[in-house]
Parts: C-alpha cells; structure tokens; sequence
C-alpha cells in the first residue's frame, strides 16, 4: 500500500457523494473558489450541517503517528486539466477541490490564510515550479525538501495542514516524522525545550525576511499534557549560533526523526492530514516533468480553536509582520 505507514480514513460512498455535491453547489454559486468572505461563510454553513459520519470520519488524529490519510474523494484527471507552471498561474484550476478542502478544514476548525503567501488564498497549489527546483518550498523539486513544521516562524502557524492530492504520476512521497515517536535522552529533552535560537521566515514570505525585529528565540519542544509537541525547521534555524552541547541534542533530535520518518506517496483524491505539533514533514527529490503531468497537491491550513498544545510565550512574538487571516466561523 502506498500510503506507508499512514493510519487511512475511507469515506463512505454516501459521504463523497455529500461532499462533492455541496462543493460543486457552493462553487456554482460562488462562481470562483477564491476565498472572498461570502464563499466562506457558505463553506461555514455546510460544514456546520455536515453528516455525522463524515465528521466523524475528520476527527482529530488519534494516534502516535500525528496524522491520517482520507481517501474516497474523485479527482478527474482528464476534468481538471493540466498541472499549472506555478502557484501563480493556477487561478481557478480544479476549483471544487479548492473547495472540498475547505470543507474539510472548516470540518475540522478555521481555516487560515496569510497576506504574504500566495496572495493571500486559503488554499494553495503545490505545484514544481520552473527556476525554484533548489529552494525550501513547496515549488521545488531536485532536492530534499527537508523535515519542517508549516510555517514554523509564527506564532499563528496552523495546528493542522491538509494536503489533497490530484496528481502524483510518479508516487512522489511526502515524508512525515512524529515527535511521539522519537527516544531521546532526558537531557536532550530539557535542552530543547529551552528558548536558544529563532525560526526565521521561509524563503516563501518575501516580506517577512525583510522584517526589522529582533527574532524571538523559541523553544524546540515542548511538554504537554498529552506528551511532546514540536516547533522545528532546521533549514531556518542559525543552528552555528547555538551553544555546542545544544547544536549536539539538536543534531540527536534530526536522527530521530529521520529514523521514524515515513513516506506517504499520495494518490489522487487523498488527503493527508498532519498535526503540524506532532508531525514535521517534508518532500522526496524528483525530477520535475515540466509538460502539464506534473505532481499537483493543494493545501489548507487549520487553526484548532481552544488548543493547548503551545507555550503562552508565544503570544508576545511578532511573527515577522505576518498576519494569519483567519476564517472565523
Ligand atoms: O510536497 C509535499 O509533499 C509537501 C510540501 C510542503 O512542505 C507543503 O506543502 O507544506
Ligand atoms: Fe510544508
């Protein structure tokens, strides 16, 4: 099975058939899926009268492993055309899965946005983009898009990311590491779980990286009820600034979630839902085909109203500048 080790969520016949009825009926009479606060409110209604079954079937993740996998929604290969060159030429591309998956995140709790990213739409492509196969973000595709928590600069960062296939011809894997399956030593734990070192923007918020502020410094982990939960993104973290014996548990904590790390190739129609506190995640290599069959996700953000899973400190950070635009439902 493709999907690895990821817990799988079937949805009933009966609730693909409500679901994709709801969001061709709201697209019709949006007439765009992009996100203006009318198509929100639409999405908030029919996600507050959503059958219990599929409620249900989107609870919180319930396992160690941080995450699950819905399967059951239809993509038409041939009905939502090519894969887009960028984010930026995607417009209205396959815009019924822009808004099942607002369903689904509405489902789950507010869906966020940010001004900064992708003009500021509630769902994003993910699409290989052309001159950006090296960088950290989603668009590129030659290299190890390396384990990270969404957004991890902020404060306001999300608490669930869903990620929705359409396309994936090549079984590209997404990789997804839980932080309630890591060992470490006492000592590493404590040691991370100290404010050291800042997370600064990623390269995917242009404005932010120019933000004149002193960067908070942020505790690695943190200790919850429930167990652990993680902020961590190692390609934006000045780790040379830190302390020897700091720069050591961070590199043990980098192995372990290497170890447990499992790849989740995503085949159209699924969508992956991680726990953006427990699961870091990140992107295999692979050669970008460039001729409309590329890899296509897309993905919402969610803000779990009423989560403890987060130090109070973080409430007095900047977050760079960068506001999260809230769904409020
Ligand atoms: O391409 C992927 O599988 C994941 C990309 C990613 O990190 C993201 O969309 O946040
Ligand atoms: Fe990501």
């Amino acid at each position: 099975m493709p999907t690895g080790a990821a817990p799988l969520r079937q949805f009933a016949p009966h609730d693909v058939d409500e679901l994709t009825d709801i969001a061709h009926k709201i697209l019709a009479e949006s007439g765009s899926s992009a996100a203006r606060p009318e198509l929100l409110r639409r999405v908030a209604t029919a996600a507050s009268r959503l059958d219990e079954t599929i409620l249900h079937t989107c609870r919180p993740v319930d396992t160690d492993d941080g995450l699950y996998v819905l399967r059951g929604l239809p993509v038409d290969d041939a009905g939502i055309g090519p894969t887009p060159s960028g984010w930026d030429t995607a417009g209205d591309r396959a815009a019924a899965w822009d808004v099942l998956l607002l369903l689904l995140a509405a489902a789950m709790g507010h869906p966020i946005a940010w001004e900064g990213q992708q003009e500021g739409r509630f769902v994003h492509n993910i699409v290989p983009a052309p001159g950006h196969e090296q960088e950290q973000t989603g668009a590129s595709s030659t290299v190890l898009l390396s384990p990270h928590t969404e957004d991890a600069f902020h404060p306001g960062r999300a608490h669930l990311l869903l990620l929705a296939c359409m396309r994936n011809h090549d079984a590209v894997a997404t990789t997804a590491a839980s932080i309630r399956k890591v060992r470490l030593a006492a000592d590493d734990l404590a040691l991370l779980s100290r404010p050291v070192l800042p997370i600064l923007p990623d390269d995917a918020y242009a404005e932010a990286r120019t933000f004149a502020g002193e960067p908070p410094k942020v505790p690695v982990l943190w200790q919850t009820q429930a167990g652990p939960t993680l902020r961590y993104d190692p390609a934006y973290t000045p780790l040379d600034e830190a302390p020897a014996d700091y720069r050591a548990a961070y590199d043990r904590l980098t192995a372990e979630l290497e170890r447990v790390s499992v790849a989740v190739a995503l085949e159209p129609g699924d969508v992956l839902v991680v726990d953006n506190d427990l699961v870091v995640h990140g992107r295999v290599p692979f050669k970008a085909r460039y001729d409309g069959t590329d890899r296509w996700l897309k993905r919402a953000s969610v803000r779990v109203p009423g989560r403890r899973s987060r130090p109070l400190a973080e409430a007095d950070e900047h977050g760079y500048g960068q506001a999260a635009l809230v769904a409020h439902i």
